[in-house]
């Protein structure tokens, strides 16, 4: 029978030969990961199960990102309460207030296997299907279930195959592409399908890219983004892991398969305003919006590849008088690659502030908040009513290469 990755993926996980979508299955969880902000709801739902032992403490990763260092008497009591459960569940996976975000730091320390199913109380999980892998986000009463059994039930998805084509122009990156097809499809254009990203442009995409396609997903409605296994995939996973894994791709005649062509030669860089990730425009029609903050970070775009993007926009320039520029690398490894290629002199030189990688305001919870009435240029996911602080204020998002040019000159601006 001919499937998708998806469904291959998820017979894999519940011991069958085949599934279609539509069927539910009863799935093996490969990894299942938690952080500050949703793990005390997991463990509290865990705990009132009344189960002694997690199933498989070595399938667990637990690390604190959202709230780092704790900002709030809350987020040190929550990390304290989470320190607890993974000392007493016997979890070595655990990474404390110093490795990053949660989306950046599991593939990095090798814990994102390609044909594996991954789970996490964290909506953007589904970034980790850039590896080849069927990971999504999932409730913290689900979580507890897993805990207890290392098993969740899942309808099998259908799949809607983005087959990307053309060459990206200059200063136009997959965060444009994703916002281009979030913006024609809508918010809920891809409501529980598995977004597969293909063709030649996402061949072309280094992983970090591919990242930022599959994180989105869940923006357009989708169970998870994924990107076929090939050699980049190999090279990224060397080095990061040593288990061995099994490589799934889509039959292009699968019955549960629909494919949307998306020409990219002539796009443009793209920004989603306010107040919703799928309100995209061109950035020639947001040129000259006034701006008070700029964000560079995020599991989205606080990658290496982006810190440099802005770095060299950024050379030699001072960051806007009016604006508060925030650097926040996604992980420990990406800061210190950084810090090795001089980055982050660039970026203190500038007049930005540089912090310690963590979610930042991304989701309102952490440094850098906005006041009523302010504008922000954010490379993060989300753009909500009061996602970055007051709900008077207004997010706008967009690749680094226009939050650092938007950074200079004080208001939002085409890096072209
Ligand atoms: C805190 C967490 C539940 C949330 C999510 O699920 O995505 C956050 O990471 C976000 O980006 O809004
Ligand atoms: S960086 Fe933002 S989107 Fe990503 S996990 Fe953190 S809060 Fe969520």
């Amino acid at each position: 029978m001919s499937m998708t990755m998806a469904e291959k993926i998820l017979a894999r996980a519940a011991g069958l030969k085949e599934t279609e979508a539509g069927t539910i299955v009863m799935a093996n969880i490969d990894v299942a990961m938690t952080h500050d902000l949703t793990g005390p709801l997991s463990v509290n739902s865990f705990q009132k199960i009344g189960v002694e032992k997690v199933w498989d403490p070595e399938k667990i990763v637990v690390l604190f990102d959202h709230q780092v260092p704790a900002d709030s008497l809350e987020a040190a009591q929550n990390h304290i309460f989470m320190r607890e459960f993974v000392e007493k569940q016997e979890i070595n996976n655990f990474y404390d207030v110093n490795e990053g975000v949660c989306h950046q730091v599991l593939p990095e320390k090798g814990h994102v296997i390609p044909g594996e199913v991954i789970v996490g109380t964290d909506s953007h999980t589904c970034t980790h299907g850039a590896l080849g892998a069927f990971a999504t986000g999932i409730g913290s009463t689900d979580m507890a279930m897993v805990f207890a059994t290392g098993k969740l039930w899942f309808k099998v998805p259908e799949t809607i195959k983005f087959d990307i084509e053309g060459e990206l122009g200059k200063h136009v990156y997959s965060k444009d592409v994703i916002l281009d097809i979030i913006g024609q499809i809508g918010a809920d254009g891809a409501t529980y399908q598995a977004c597969e990203f293909g063709g030649e442009t996402t061949r072309n995409m280094s992983i970090s890219e591919r990242m930022a396609l599959c994180n989105m997903a869940i923006e357009m409605g989708g169970k998870t983004g994924m990107v076929e296994v090939d050699e980049k995939t190999r090279n990224y996973l060397k080095g990061r892991t040593n288990k061995s894994y099994e490589v799934f791709q889509t039959d292009e005649d699968a019955e549960s398969l629909s494919t949307m062509y998306v020409d990219v030669s002539d796009l443009e860089p793209q920004v989603a305003c306010p107040h919703n990730v799928d309100n995209v425009k061109p950035v020639g029609e947001v040129e000259g919006t006034p701006i008070d903050q700029v964000f560079l970070g995020s599991c989205t775009n606080g990658r290496l590849e982006d810190l440099r993007v802005a770095a060299k926009i950024m050379k030699g320039k001072q960051v806007s008088s009016k604006v508060r520029m925030l650097v926040i690398p996604a992980s420990r490894e990406i800061y210190r690659q950084a810090l090795d290629e001089g980055l982050m002199n660039i970026f203190v030189d500038s007049g930005a502030l540089v912090c310690n990688p963590c979610c930042g305001p991304c989701l309102g919870g952490h440094v850098g908040l906005l006041g009523p009435g302010e504008v922000s240029l954010s490379t993060s996911n989300r753009n909500f009513k009061g996602r970055q602080g007051s709900p008077e204020a207004e997010v706008y998002l967009s690749s680094a290469a226009v939050a650092a040019a938007s950074a200079i000159r004080g208001e939002i601006a085409d890096p072209r």
